[in-house]
């Protein structure tokens, strides 16, 4: 029988069956919206309250005697849920599927007993369902525009859907994407879009300050600290309560305040530097980076329980290069927010061409500043090969711009992405690029003609 670590015993004492089973009937009684249930040594589930039934739609009858992982359907539950190994789980939180496919965020809390030779003999399990929030019902379109991330690709679409689906809970979210693919964005959206959008949303980079720095940053400290802390500072968990703090470039955390920030996500508090009194926090924590966390536990940079607690929810963020598509839509997007009034300046075809046949390391940023240099380049009217950055110009052999009507302004790609854009209504599409639906009509029948 697998045994029980000597440290989790030493300070638990064990928790025989029988008091932990009267333990979750008591349980159940206190905390009825919670569910609570109970495991033999197989985990096998022995009891399942009336709240349990309540928050995950499985009845008592249907699960007696099943595994465990039949009604605690996750990730996490998958991979094992450390209550053999470390006797006890403390406000975990996970993601559930309901019964009826729907996902529950909960927060579990889990004890195990100790058979008298020591070893594992079942468990006590309370989930706490975490704050019902109603996820936001903004249309992706819309969520999409007033956060700025604009996009028609699929997998930009998902992370749309992701947003709207993890704004509703107060799980932890890690962001992976390269620089420049609006990680940043994504965390806005998600704070803006949560209940906490009336709190703080406080930004930090985790790679650009040293450890002592950053843990003043992150925790604050007190008067006296050390030499400079001339008054109290208050940090970035206490200006964000209630809030979101998003933490960018986790994986450069240094070790020694990974466990602080464990301890954070595991109890709500942390220690100022200097002060003698751990504080309270209530700050959801939404984190982002551009390597494989995983290879960072491998290479032992990384702690592993930190992993598992920050990467509940992952959303993963395609480079530019792999979502061409969207490149005419946001150069109009930049071309729009810079020109309030007046006739946007046409990007030609062959200028076109060299920004979609370029593979942008620096993803979005990189095109925002592409952008920038154009315009400042161009005439005001057009954008031309001559006008972007030389790196891009030289992207594939260009063809010259010798011509300046309207039509050769508009390529293939910009007509048919914005008629996707707007759901194939050639109306909408026409006015969002500045001619008559007959123009655009001959223009697309001429492309046609062409190809
Ligand atoms: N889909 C998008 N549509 C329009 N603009 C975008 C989009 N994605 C990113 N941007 C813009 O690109 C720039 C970089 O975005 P952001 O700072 O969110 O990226 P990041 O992934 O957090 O970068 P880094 O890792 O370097 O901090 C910002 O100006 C942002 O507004």
């Amino acid at each position: 029988m697998k045994q029980i670590t000597p440290e989790f015993f030493a300070t638990a004492r064990g928790l025989s069956r029988a008091q932990g089973e009267s333990l979750a009937r008591m349980i159940s009684l206190i905390m009825p919206d919670a569910a609570v249930f109970t495991v033999d040594q197989h985990k096998k589930i022995s009891y399942w309250s009336p709240g349990a039934e309540k928050l995950l739609g499985f009845g008592e009858a249907e699960l007696k005697g099943e595994s465990c992982l039949t009604a605690n359907r996750c990730v996490q539950c998958m991979r094992g849920c450390g209550l053999i190994d470390s006797g006890k789980v403390e406000a975990a939180p996970l993601l559930l599927h309901r019964n009826d496919g729907r996902t529950q965020a909960v927060l579990k809390y889990a004890m195990a007993y100790v058979s008298e030779d020591g070893g594992f003999d079942g468990g006590l399990e309370v989930l706490i369902p975490q704050r019902a929030l109603a996820a936001t019902d903004l249309p992706l379109q819309q969520l999409s525009e007033k956060y700025g991330l604009i996009s028609h690709s699929p997998e930009m679409l998902k992370v749309l859907e992701m947003i709207r689906r993890v704004a509703a809970t107060d799980i932890p979210v890690l962001i992976r994407g390269a620089s420049g693919t609006g990680k940043e964005l994504v965390a806005k959206a998600i704070h803006g879009e949560s209940a906490r959008s009336h709190a703080p949303f406080v930004a930090i980079n985790c790679a650009t300050l040293n450890a002592g720095v950053l843990e003043s940053e992150l925790f604050g400290h007190v008067k006296g600290a050390f030499s400079g802390a001339v008054r109290d500072h208050a940090g970035l968990f206490e200006r964000a309560h209630g809030g979101t703090l998003f933490l960018d470039e986790i994986a450069e955390l240094p070790f020694e305040l990974q466990a602080k920030l464990l301890r954070v996500l595991e109890t709500g508090e942390y220690l100022p530097v200097g002060a003698e009194r751990p504080l309270q926090t209530d700050v959801r924590i939404v984190t982002a980076t551009h390597k494989a966390l995983r290879e960072e536990v491998k290479a032992g940079r990384f702690r592993q329980d930190l992993l598992f607690r920050l990467r509940v929810i992952p959303i993963f963020l395609p480079d530019l290069q792999a979502r061409k598509q969207d490149i005419p839509l946001i150069v109009r997007q930049l071309l729009k927010q810079q020109f309030t009034q007046g006739a946007l300046p046409q990007v030609t075809e062959s200028a076109m061409q060299q920004l979609l046949a370029y593979d942008w390391p620096g993803n979005v940023r990189e095109l925002r500043n592409a952008v920038h240099y154009a315009l400042v380049m161009s005439d005001g009217h057009y954008i031309q090969v001559a006008d972007l950055p030389p790196e891009i110009q030289t992207s594939v052999a260009a063809t010259q711009d010798t011509a300046k009507s309207p039509r050769q302004a508009l390529s293939a790609h910009i007509i048919e992405a914005e008629i996707t854009a707007c759901a194939g209504n050639l109306t909408l599409a026409a006015k969002r690029l500045g001619v008559g639906r007959t123009t655009l009509w001959r223009y697309r029948k001429q492309s046609a003609i062409k190809a």
